[in-house]
């Protein structure tokens, strides 16, 4: 069989991908080549999924037929750009999607002279098929490659496609949103053994109370603001926690949090 996807970097996000596609059946594993520099990690992928694994990044675009993925830290994207630039002076035109934060689609384009390129940014949920993912396409793609990618992010959750403007702003929300929810679950099931409750019991109050808002918000399709009116008794107990939560600044902390990680999102590419 042919190998048609390619995936450059298989730590978090990578394996995220590469673990849903193979389930959904989006990719079978002998149409699959992943590069890895670890050793450790290029046995552990090869036993776990049965896929082609290779240190060499150029091998990945020499053979993939319809996609390259990248799903290394922007850090080191140029050394890769550096390291394939001799391979694509040959004829392949894979599409190339890039998870890569702030690497903008003129620094692909750069890199990959004349190759379809789509940026993307997904998020750790997608591990479960409940990621959300927003993409821009490059100058170089057309509706097929626009398709490929829909298709792909579509095996991990939702997808938006958005202007490439936009993109540093979904990267500071729902890029790294994921671990500011952790970090409110956390904090909550701190609280309530604070007030008492065993850590076990607190742990599974704090993640069903985040589950669950959000299921009751998307299936409602309530105003958030509603909600929090509805759960707000007159002199009670949730008025008295969110007076506290305003004066410790809950709104602006996350408003602030979303601000400034857009903003190093957007310096990431420089
Ligand atoms: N972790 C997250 O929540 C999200 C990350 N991203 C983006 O995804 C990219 C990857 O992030 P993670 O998966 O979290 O990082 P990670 O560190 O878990 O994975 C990167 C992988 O690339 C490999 N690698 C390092 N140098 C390499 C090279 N020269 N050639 C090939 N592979 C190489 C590493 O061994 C590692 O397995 C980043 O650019 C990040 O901005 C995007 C959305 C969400
Ligand atoms: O923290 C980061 O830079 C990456 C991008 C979005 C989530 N993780």
């Amino acid at each position: 069989m042919t190998i048609r996807f390619g995936l450059i970097g298989c730590g978090v996000m990578g394996e995220a991908l590469l673990s849903r596609l193979l389930a959904r059946g989006v990719y079978q594993p002998s149409e699959v080549i992943v590069s890895e520099p670890l050793l450790a990690r290029q046995g552990f992928l090869q036993q776990e999924y049965d896929v082609t694994v290779t240190a060499d990044n150029s091998s990945v675009f020499a053979l993939a037929s319809e996609v390259v993925f990248l799903a290394v830290k922007p850090q080191v994207f140029s050394a890769i750009a550096q390291e394939l630039a001799g391979i694509l002076e040959a004829a392949y035109s894979p599409l190339v999607i890039s998870i890569l934060a702030g690497v903008s689609l003129s620094q692909l384009e750069g890199a990959f002279p004349q190759l379809p390129i789509v940026r993307a940014m997904p998020n750790t949920p997608a591990t479960v098929g409940a990621g959300i993912t927003a993409m821009c396409l490059g100058a170089y793609t057309n509706t097929k490659h626009q398709q490929i990618a829909q298709q792909i992010f579509s095996a991990v959750g939702e997808v938006v496609e958005v202007s490439e403007i936009l993109m540093d702003a979904v990267t500071g929300l729902s890029g790294s949103g994921p671990a500011y929810v952790a970090l409110m679950v956390e904090s909550l099931a701190d609280g309530g053994v604070a007030a008492g409750l065993p850590r076990v019991i607190a742990n599974q109050l704090a993640l069903q109370t985040v589950l669950g808002t959000a299921k009751l918000l998307e299936e409602s399709k309530i105003h958030p603001a509603e909600l929090k009116d509805r759960v707000t008794s007159p002199g009670g107990t949730t008025i008295a926690g969110i007076a506290q939560l305003e004066r410790s600044g809950f709104r602006s902390a996350l408003i602030e949090a979303v601000r400034v990680a857009a903003q190093r999102s957007l310096e990431l590419g420089k």
